[in-house]
């Protein structure tokens, strides 16, 4: 049997725009729809869950949404959808909200349980309040939990933390990366902002103005070089790695992943076993051709130069990691000047140095 898939394949216009969005996702995990401001990641949801139509097919999880003669309504869609804001209702307590979806009472078989939503959101002690009491970070996690309870198939949301300031959007963050490793209801995650797609998708569907140009998993997405991300300013790539050692006496965790390892900060409670994530910035690797000498660089990995992609001062490697250059895939940007002067090429075997590498917060299935 073939794992569950979303599929989605959706063409039409609104007004003066044309949209053509083409993807699969899994059926589990967060799949992170992401691209500039009004290149149709809205709509693209908002087709999903019924409430807008345009010609193609929708199926979810081995049902059909929409084909050539189906099209449920969206209230035959099992969906929870959280927008940027959260619409409670103010007459209704936090609890009264939550349970809104359900009618007042979650039903006994549920898949997704009151208790188990109030304590993954930490909402019991906002359980008796007015929604005009919260919070915006509160607000929305009473939406997403509302969301939550109602029992979806698949979870939508439309830019969740985009309204709420940066201290707030870091309270939400590891509420949502917990969301992610407790249930496996898949999620479709509308985000601009590709911090937040490093902490908490698995695979990307990227959109350029109504298409959708590539989708797949995370890492090979950043570090694919026809792509836009591998010369974005802020290029990196995130890789998913295993804690294989602690070094208690000086606070270093090392973590394995395809084709090498890393030494990087523990931080408290890392544990063996523990899979985590990795990120590293495309602007904190460079390269030597020769092993460098003693240095106060952590991580020196052996790898190969798979591509270059050139701009006009700075060049952005993409890296294989391990002697054949077969492991993950890493990014060094660096100056045209000391490509040249190295003269490095495609296929080189390299060192990568890598000054900083950060150890994302949240522990992965
Ligand atoms: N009903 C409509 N009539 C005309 N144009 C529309 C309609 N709905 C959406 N559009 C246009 O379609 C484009 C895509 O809008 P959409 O909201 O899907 O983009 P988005 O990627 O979600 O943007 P943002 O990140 O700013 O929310 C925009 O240019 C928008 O103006």
């Amino acid at each position: 049997m073939t794992a569950p898939t979303i599929e989605v394949a959706l063409a039409g216009r609104r007004g003066g725009f044309a949209l053509e969005a083409s993807f699969t996702a899994p059926g589990q995990g967060v799949t992170a729809v992401f691209g500039p401001s009004g290149c149709g990641k809205t709509t693209v949801l908002r087709c999903i869950a019924g409430l807008e139509r345009l010609e193609g097919t929708c199926r979810v999880t081995g049902e059909t949404w929409q084909d050539e003669t189906t099209f449920r309504p969206p209230h035959r869609r099992p969906v929870g959808y959280v927008f940027q804001e959260a619409s409670l209702f103010a007459h209704l307590s936090v609890e009264g909200n939550l349970l809104y979806g359900v009618r007042g009472r979650v039903p006994a078989d549920a898949a997704v349980r009151f208790d188990d939503v109030v304590e993954l959101l930490g909402l019991s002690p906002l359980l008796m309040r007015a929604p005009h009491n919260l919070s915006g970070g509160e607000r929305q996690r009473v939406a997403i939990g509302r969301a939550l309870l109602s029992q979806p198939r698949l979870l939508l949301m439309d830019e969740p933390l985009s309204a709420l300031d940066r201290a707030t959007k870091d309270e939400i963050l590891p509420f949502l990366e917990r969301l992610h490793l407790s249930l496996s209801l898949p999620v479709l995650y509308v985000t601009h902002d590709m911090r937040e797609v490093e902490r908490l998708a698995d695979h990307l569907v990227l959109m350029r103005a109504g298409r959708v140009i590539a989708a797949g998993p995370l890492a090979a997405l950043q570090s694919d070089p026809a792509l836009p991300l591998v010369t974005a300013r802020d290029a990196a790539v995130g890789l998913d790695a295993v804690v294989t050692h602690l070094d208690p006496a000086y606070g270093l965790a090392t973590l394995a992943v395809d084709g090498g390892v890393f030494i990087v900060p523990a931080g408290a409670g890392t544990m063996v076993g523990e899979r985590r994530r990795l990120r590293i910035a495309a602007g904190d690797v460079s390269l030597a051709r020769e092993p460098p000498g003693p240095s106060t660089i952590l991580n020196v990995l052996e790898a190969r130069i798979r591509a270059v992609e050139a701009g006009d001062n700075e060049v952005t490697a993409v890296l294989g990691l391990g002697h054949d250059g077969a492991g993950a895939r890493i990014l060094a940007r660096i100056t045209r000047r000391s490509f040249e002067r190295l003269e490095l090429s495609e296929g080189m075997a390299v060192h990568a140095q890598i000054k900083s590498v950060a150890l994302a917060p949240g522990v992965r299935r």
